[in-house]
């Protein structure tokens, strides 16, 4: 089904340039996730976020109808609302869900890769990278609570979290499936996969496109927890004041040198540009050896990013899997 759905946005935006997939949803508040008098939520149009200062918890559901895909503008606001949440010393951790149950998020905005000018692909590839950055490395205890289906990008903010509980709903599969849609995931992508499912479950997933069913998701280690749909947000909530209860929880896993493995102290350093830089410099030496360059295009590759063949092809020089790229070394050694 992704594949058929990711194929059709892509066409429809390569037909549609001007469908920006900007969907406004309303804004809202209420009570405190912890329920306590008087404490509001507050977020922008597509990021809520329930505050329970009481346990130094915030409930951060995305709302960006009606996938939760990472466009731009909610890239952006998740950022913020992260940004601010981490500068509130009244908060040690998150819980990063969906308010849409049914979709965690389809990840990657389709729209935004397409039928765009080159200077778009920057910001959004860059928004993207920091997205996964910052998550991956902020101080808060990040815990998700995964209420829907979490393919692609979805799967992979995911696994920037301490922690996955997962829906016991065989529709919510999860896993990175970008060579179904005839795009290879970033290196990042499958550092932080085999960081977690360690590396031939990785190896397999990733070159089969793998979305695992929550019981296989449980076997194979990509989720820590499966529980009843309805037991989703409580589960994270129990999870969250149990890596509460230790003093130096997230900060102390870093100095430990555990769980931020992907990232070299040089990438740590500047981020963002350090990752897109060979973007930025498409004269590069072709890195790909010549069984891998017959591997190109591969079979199904969107029309849309075969019309954007040169700003893709040195993406993919960027993006390649399983240490082909030189450059990943960098990062993932
Ligand atoms: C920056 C330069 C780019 C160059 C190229 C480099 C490439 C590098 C990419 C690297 C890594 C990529 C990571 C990704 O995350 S790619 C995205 C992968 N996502 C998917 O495969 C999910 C596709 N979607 C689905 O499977 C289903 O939609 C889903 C199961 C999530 C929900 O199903 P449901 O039946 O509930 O809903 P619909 O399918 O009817 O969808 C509703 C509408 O949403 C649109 N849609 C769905 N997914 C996306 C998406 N990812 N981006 C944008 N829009 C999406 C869908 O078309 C429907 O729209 P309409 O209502 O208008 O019809």
């Amino acid at each position: 089904m992704a594949l058929a759905v990711g194929m059709r946005v892509l066409t429809r935006a390569l037909h549609r340039p001007w469908a920006r997939g900007l969907r406004v949803a309303p804004g809202r508040t209420g009570p405190a996730a912890g329920g306590g008098d008087g404490v509001r939520c507050f977020g922008s149009p597509r990021v809520l976020v329930e505050p329970d200062p009481a346990a130094g918890v915030a409930v951060v559901k995305m709302r960006n109808p009606p996938v939760n895909s990472f466009s731009l503008e909610f890239l952006t606001e998740l950022l913020i609302s992260l940004e601010k949440l981490e500068n509130d010393k009244t908060f040690r951790g998150i819980i990063l869900t969906s308010d849409h149950p049914g979709i965690f998020s389809a990840g990657l905005d389709l729209t935004e890769m397409c039928g765009r000018k080159p200077e778009h692909y920057m910001e959004y590839w860059k928004a993207v990278q920091e997205m996964w950055l910052r998550f991956y490395l902020s101080n808060l205890v990040v815990i998700a609570a995964i209420n829907g289906v979490s393919p692609a990008g979805g799967c992979l903010l995911s696994l920037t979290c301490d922690y996955r509980v997962l829906a016991n709903n065989p529709k919510y599969t999860i896993g990175l499936n970008e060579t179904r849609l005839g795009i290879v995931a970033p290196f990042w992508f499958k550092d932080m996969m085999v960081n977690t499912v360690g590396y031939r479950t990785a190896e397999r997933a990733l070159q089969l496109g793998l979305l695992f069913p929550p019981a296989e998701a449980l076997r194979v280690g990509v989720v820590d927890q499966v529980v009843p749909e309805d037991q989703v947000q409580s589960t994270a909530r129990s999870v969250m004041a149990q890596w509460l209860a230790i003093p130096v929880c997230r900060p102390g896993v870093q100095n430990q040198g555990l769980g931020r493995a992907v990232l070299s102290p040089e990438a740590l350093g500047e981020a963002p540009s350090c990752l897109i830089q060979p973007l930025a410099a498409p004269d590069d030496p072709w890195p790909l050896d010549a069984s891998r360059q017959s591997a190109f295009p591969p079979r199904g590759l969107p029309a849309c990013l075969c019309l954007q063949a040169p700003l893709f092809l040195s993406l993919v020089r960027t993006l390649v899997g399983f240490g082909v790229h030189p450059k990943s070394k960098r990062i993932s050694s």
